[in-house]
């Protein structure tokens, strides 16, 4: 992994530490500059400067209110109507932050898979073929093709492929969030947004759910909200540690964990508090 340790606007080294990556094998795909979010008056982030490595899994950790949330689902402008967003939010050289920006179809290329499953009352094969005939694909077999692509790449086509007319309502809370994933994916996004996509899991159906999400990084650029400690270790190459609306430090996944440069991200992750 190639890093430089430079640091942006740091104060300190031992108050603010976030790097800028140079990895020439996985470029910069998105990057936020000088980010700020209102939910009215509010300010709930102020200080969110970060950088996502393509076809790399990054984790955004902190404690409970500290904008991780808030931070991704401005990614893709989910926060339109609840908040303002001011602030560059830069994909591929764009800033889809900008009032002319399709969101539409940005929402295309930056995907959402939400916390709870949330499956639409359709059949398991019309979840996934929904957004495409809503996107003008109305050919049969490419539509039975992305749908068996999409579960094959989501790890759920071995488990439902002779149940695809039955209804998606039907599966467990894991391959429900599976088809979710299956769902966002069908429409060929660069970058797959997840909002703690296993909170409502038990153990086993995390475990499925890490391990698809460690082979989809060949794909796409994941950036993972969790609260999960141990997830954040085992699937991410890059963590970012949010606490009261800013990043407060951003490093390889193996530094936060091991010899993290800020106290606050020492006292977080040793679980001294959060
Ligand atoms: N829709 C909203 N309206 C007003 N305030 C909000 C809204 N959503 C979040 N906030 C506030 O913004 C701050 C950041 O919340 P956010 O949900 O982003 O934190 P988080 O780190 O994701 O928390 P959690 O881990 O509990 O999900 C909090 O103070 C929260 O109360």
């Amino acid at each position: 992994m190639f890093v430089n340790n430079d640091v942006m606007n740091a104060t300190t080294k031992e108050e603010r530490h976030v790097i800028q990556l140079n990895d020439p094998e996985h470029p910069v795909i998105l990057s936020t500059e000088g980010l700020h979010v209102y939910y009215g008056k509010k300010e709930a982030l102020f200080e969110g400067d970060l950088q996502f490595a393509s076809n790399q899994i990054t984790a955004l950790i902190g404690p409970s209110g500290s904008g991780k949330s808030t931070y991704l689902r401005s990614l893709n402008r989910m926060n339109d109507r609840i908040a303002t967003v001011t602030g560059k939010i830069m994909y591929r050289g764009v800033d889809i932050n900008q009032p002319d920006i399709d969101v539409y179809e940005m929402r295309r290329r930056v995907g959402m898979v939400f916390q709870r499953p949330n499956p639409f009352a359709k059949s398991i094969y019309d979840n996934i073929a929904f957004a495409l005939r809503l996107r003008g694909v109305t050919d049969r077999h490419q539509l039975d093709e992305i749908v068996e692509t999409s579960l094959k790449q989501a790890a759920l086509w071995d488990q439902v492929k002779d149940d695809l007319n039955k209804s998606a309502l039907a599966l467990s809370g894991g391959q429900a969030q599976r088809l979710c994933i299956a769902r966002a994916i069908a429409i060929k996004p660069d970058i797959l947004l997840l909002d703690e996509p296993a909170s409502a899991l038990d153990p086993v159906s995390t475990g499925q759910l890490e391990d698809t999400l460690l082979s989809l990084k060949a794909h796409y650029t994941i950036i993972i909200v969790t609260h999960n400690m141990q997830q954040a270790a085992r699937i991410s190459e890059y963590t970012a540690f949010f606490n009261q609306g800013r990043v407060l430090e951003y490093d390889t996944t193996s530094h936060i964990f091991t010899n993290p440069s800020v106290q606050v991200t020492s006292d977080y992750v040793s679980g001294n508090f959060g």
